[in-house]
């Protein structure tokens, strides 16, 4: 029907004014237009035997199906004028004629398309398998992620059931009592999977993490080379419970040394699967300072292209660092005085933009750009400042047995933060904290240290000048946009750091 080899497009062109004159949509008509539009090629056989038909051919029942189905099919054909006979509905008297229920006044109606697809993570979710079915009366659906809301979206940790059974699927789950809402089920997580990894200050181990509340993998960034020489005498070994308990009767001790289960250094030559039964969780060091923490949020753009809005790069670099540092224990009666390596964890949040998600957070800076401050950016999206939540922290640190205070184990931990909110929600959730270490921004202590008025004295590590484990964070960097992000935290979120920024430095890179 569409292939007209009998009449070119140029014959069934000269039919159009005729066939409109009658204006009216019946089969002929169709047929006639679905030919001119259709037709597979350009006038002139010369041309149309050496130029094939590249594109789809149109599918007039799609074509009459998308028409029928009225204007709301998508927001891009709702222009699209598939006959040019019939009349268009006139949008402008469409717009206008709607009044506002409150005030009686006319209002603009609006064409907005919004998805009726629920939020990714749940189709994620349902696309699964059979055993995600009964999630799907979970949650209603929500309006479409590229619209913004006028509504405040759950918080990252308040996504209930998103991951449940993926956890579950295995026989051994670490789970914990610091569920902090009765509405959601209690929270598990588990380690599945550590390897090692060599950074700029030394190495680390790498832990990924699965939940049951929501899809993200958090990780954990375990410092504590000690584990690598059984000689030195340090604390118990940081280790995750879940991932070095048994997952199954079958398994193999290849199976548990691939997933990270291993003791000491895995190498060609050394390959010892850690024997669960002889795992050491349970001894305490109590010379030794309590291990230091730190709770750091996903921030894609300070972390990866190194942007100078925020100090989240720099503040990981740090972090990583300070942890690594080597400890001094004093001198005893009975012992001369020791230096270990250093020993404690980053927890690190898949929660990007304080919760609300890389997508808000680009649309936040751009209300930053036209005068507004971090904090006002978010509540103008419908955001809060701040919607992280710190269970599935709190779990993982237990898992580690860092801050739980348990039968087999009493670990209180020293944490990196300026944030005060974080300390009281990690308490909150069973953590034992003893210490807050400050985290002062580099290129604050670049300045005080260059002798400004009213500096805090802060000493200068020649090793500040490495790169750091993300390579841009390594960096003491100053921005005027970097500046205005810390002196917002401070002054409107609390953050406890002494303000140092009498002078507009001007922007330069150290
Ligand atoms: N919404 C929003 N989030 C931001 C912005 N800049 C950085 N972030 C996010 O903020 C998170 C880091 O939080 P911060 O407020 O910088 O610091 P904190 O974790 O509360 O406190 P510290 O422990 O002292 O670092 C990361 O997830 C970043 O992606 C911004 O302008 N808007």
């Amino acid at each position: 029907m569409y292939n007209n080899p009998n009449g070119p497009r140029q014959s069934a062109l000269h039919r159009i004014p005729a066939l409109m004159a009658h204006c009216t949509l019946d089969i002929t008509v169709d047929t006639a237009l679905l030919d001119v539009l259709t037709a597979s090629s350009s006038p002139g056989k010369a041309i149309k035997a050496h130029i094939p038909r590249r594109d789809a051919a149109l599918d007039p029942l799609l074509i009459a199906a998308a028409a029928a189905s009225g204007p709301h099919v998508t927001r891009n054909h709702y222009h699209h004028d598939f006959f040019p006979a019939a009349p268009l509905p006139n949008l402008d008297e469409w717009a206008r004629k709607s009044v506002d229920d409150v005030s009686g006044k006319p209002e603009r109606r609006r064409l907005a398309y919004v998805s009726r697809q629920g939020p990714r993570r749940q189709r994620i979710v349902d696309e699964g398998s059979k055993e995600n079915e009964h999630r799907r009366d979970v949650e209603p659906l929500q309006p479409a992620d590229n619209v913004p809301s006028k509504k405040r979206r759950p918080s990252l940790a308040a996504s209930p059931n998103a991951s449940e059974g993926r956890t579950r699927s295995k026989s051994i789950t670490v789970s914990d009592s610091c569920t902090s809402s009765k509405a959601l089920p209690r929270l598990e997580v588990k380690c599945m999977a550590r390897t090692r990894i060599p950074t700029p200050h030394g190495p680390a181990f790498l832990h990924l993490y699965h939940n049951n509340r929501d899809t993200k993998e958090h990780l954990a960034i375990v410092v504590d080379s000690a584990q690598f020489d059984d000689s030195v005498p340090a604390a118990p070994p940081i280790r995750s419970r879940s991932l070095d308990a048994v997952w199954s009767e079958n398994e193999t001790e290849m199976d548990r040394i691939i997933r990270g289960a291993y003791s000491g250094r895995l190498s060609a030559t050394h390959q010892k699967a850690l024997d669960p039964s002889k795992a050491v969780h349970s001894t305490t060091f109590s010379s030794l300072p309590s291990p230091l923490i730190r709770i750091h949020s996903e921030c894609y753009t300070g972390e990866t292209i190194g942007s100078m809005r925020c100090d989240c790069g720099e503040q990981l670099d740090e972090a990583i660092r300070q942890i690594s540092q080597p400890i001094t224990v004093p001198a005893t009666p009975t012992s001369p005085t020791l230096t270990v390596p250093g020993r404690g964890a980053v927890i690190y949040l898949r929660q990007e933009g304080r919760g609300i998600g890389l997508l808000s957070k680009i649309r936040a800076y751009n209300l930053q750009d036209m005068g507004h401050d971090t904090v006002t950016a978010n509540l103008m999206l419908g955001h809060k400042a701040d919607e992280r939540g710190y269970e599935i922290a709190a779990a993982i640190l237990k898992d580690l047995g860092l801050g739980y205070e348990s039968a087999s184990c009493s670990e209180s931990v020293r944490i990196l933060t300026n944030n005060p909110d974080k300390v009281e929600a990690l308490k909150r959730e069973g953590i034992s904290i003893n210490e807050r270490v400050a985290m002062i921004p580099r290129s604050w202590q670049r300045r005080q240290n260059q002798g400004g008025a009213g500096a805090v004295a802060v000493k200068q590590e020649p090793q500040q000048e490495l790169l750091g484990a993300t390579m841009i964070g390594g960096k003491s960097v100053y921005g005027e946009d970097l500046d205005k992000y810390l002196r917002t935290k401070v002054v409107r979120m609390g953050h406890i750091l002494p303000l140092w920024l009498e002078e507009a430095a001007e922007s330069a890179v150290y």
